[in-house]
């Protein structure tokens, strides 16, 4: 299988790009298909390894699932086969992603009972998954992990709703035990709950198939438990990461590039921060418009000190756009602090960064700084390995503004969550070869 990209870089693009549907979000929506015998039929899916493998794992587990459209999916989970749940398929399939995790959440609301093998995703750090079970144990739910097969197990016959307060705001924590908790009996507050947008859209969606769920938006969620839940409706927003992702792309490459309806007001600070490393942004309808620039100068603080650029649980900055804003940086005027919190080893791709001649001091783990080069010096193109999906986008893009040739190998990492990211950037006039 081709499993790398040969680019040639120094090229401005120019164009239009459509954003793919949230990752993020179809891997939540998704899940919850299974806490309704009714069907659930959800649109703006994107064509990625991630999503289409938990897409086949719902197939596997007894759901009917049905193509109505390119981008569009009508599921029902009307008989589940539970067997399905101790065969080593089960176990590969349902390891080799992290998004399967929210399965849990609706198996245990609507069958009292589910296993899950240790999840995969990025390795970009450790990776707990306390918040997860340590909800459903508050619920009523007995939990044990077996270490040597590496499954989670967790059983309740009788959910009941309960105050829980979150020990961190993880994100597919909160959608998770949101999703056990819809059916529980009685009242659940989740406090310290994570609150972005995508989880905003799980939970309007199960308001619709009949969940009461209040304080949306809000870290103070209050869930009144029902019975049962009927089928709706669903279209994802469009990727935030992939905006941020496109953004930085037509930064560095110095290109004119538009990306179409982004649902702006959905972004939270993400195009401030952007725009703090100078980049004009323009919002044109609901388009984004990034004119060609070949500079752009970081801002300091009030005070005139280095900028700091940090994650924060929403609405603060996702730490999925940190990659990118550190490859952008590489050519502004002036320094910034990158300061990777939530993850421990999201930053060590700078090593590449370096042979391709950028300036930056790797702190340590968790910290980054660098040193623009303000386009008086163009990176050159190398071979490298991309080791996690944004980490792999970022050097994609090092790599469409660096003068001569690179290889990316491993894209399968990026391919997890970028749709058709080759054809998308071709289009834009890129030029990159699959080998
Ligand atoms: C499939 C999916 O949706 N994956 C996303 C999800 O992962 P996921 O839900 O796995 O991530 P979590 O929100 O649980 O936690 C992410 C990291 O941040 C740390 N943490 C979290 C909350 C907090 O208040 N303090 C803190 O330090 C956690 O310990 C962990 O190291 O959310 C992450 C954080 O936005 C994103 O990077 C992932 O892309
Ligand atoms: C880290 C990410 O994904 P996952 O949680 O699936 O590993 C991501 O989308 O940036």
């Amino acid at each position: 299988m081709k499993n790398a990209f040969v680019i040639q870089g120094g090229k401005p693009l120019k164009g239009e790009i459509v954003p793919q549907g949230a990752k993020n979000e179809a891997l939540q929506i998704l899940s919850a298909v299974l806490l309704t015998s009714e069907p659930v039929t959800i649109s703006n899916i994107p064509d990625i390894k991630d999503v289409n493998k938990l897409i086949e794992l719902l197939g596997d587990m007894g759901v009917i699932v049905e193509r109505v459209s390119e981008d569009t999916y009508r599921f029902q989970a009307k008989d589940i086969n539970t067997n399905f749940f101790q065969s080593e398929e089960f176990k590969s399939k349902g390891g080799s992603l992290r998004g399967s995790i929210m399965i849990v959440g609706p198996l245990l609301a609507r069958f009292g009972k589910a296993s899950i093998p240790k999840p995969g995703g990025d390795k970009i750090g450790r990776r707990r998954l306390d918040t997860h079970f340590l909800g459903f144990e508050k619920l009523g739910a007995r939990f044990n992990y077996n270490p040597e097969d590496g499954f989670y197990n967790v059983d309740a016959s009788d959910l009941r709703g309960t105050y829980i307060l979150l020990d961190e705001a993880s994100v597919t924590g909160t959608a998770n035990v949101v999703m056990a908790a819809v059916l529980a009996k009685g009242t659940t507050t989740i406090y310290n709950a994570a609150c972005e947008p995508y989880l905003q859209q799980l939970c309007k969606m199960l308001n619709r198939m009949g969940a009461k769920i209040s304080g949306i938006g809000s870290n103070l969620l209050t869930i009144e438990g029902v019975t049962e839940l009927k089928g709706t409706e669903h279209r994802m927003l469009p990727d935030m990461i992939e905006i941020g992702s496109f953004i930085g792309l037509a930064a560095m490459t110095g290109s004119e590039i538009t990306i179409k309806n982004v649902q702006y007001k959905e972004l939270g600070m993400i195009p401030d921060v952007f725009r703090r490393l100078g980049i004009k942004l323009e919002l044109r309808g609901d388009d984004i418009y990034i004119p060609a620039q070949s500079h752009y100068e970081i801002e300091t603080f009030i005070d005139g000190s280095i900028m700091t650029i940090a994650d924060a649980p929403w609405p603060g900055f996702t730490p999925d756009l940190l990659s990118i804003v550190l490859v952008v940086a590489i050519q502004a005027k002036g320094s910034v602090l990158i300061h990777q919190k939530m993850f421990e080893s999201r930053l060590f791709f700078v090593d590449k960064l370096l042979d391709m001649g950028a300036q930056i001091i790797l702190c340590d783990p968790h910290r980054a700084t660098v040193i623009g080069l303000d386009n008086q010096v163009k990176l050159r193109g190398i071979s490298m390995t991309s080791p996690d999906i944004r980490a792999g986008v970022s050097l994609l893009i090092a790599a469409l503004s660096a003068q001569g040739q690179s290889t990316i190998y491993n894209i399968e990492q990026i391919e997890r969550g970028y749709q058709h990211i080759d054809k998308r950037l071709k289009a834009l006039g890129a030029d990159i070869t699959r080998i």
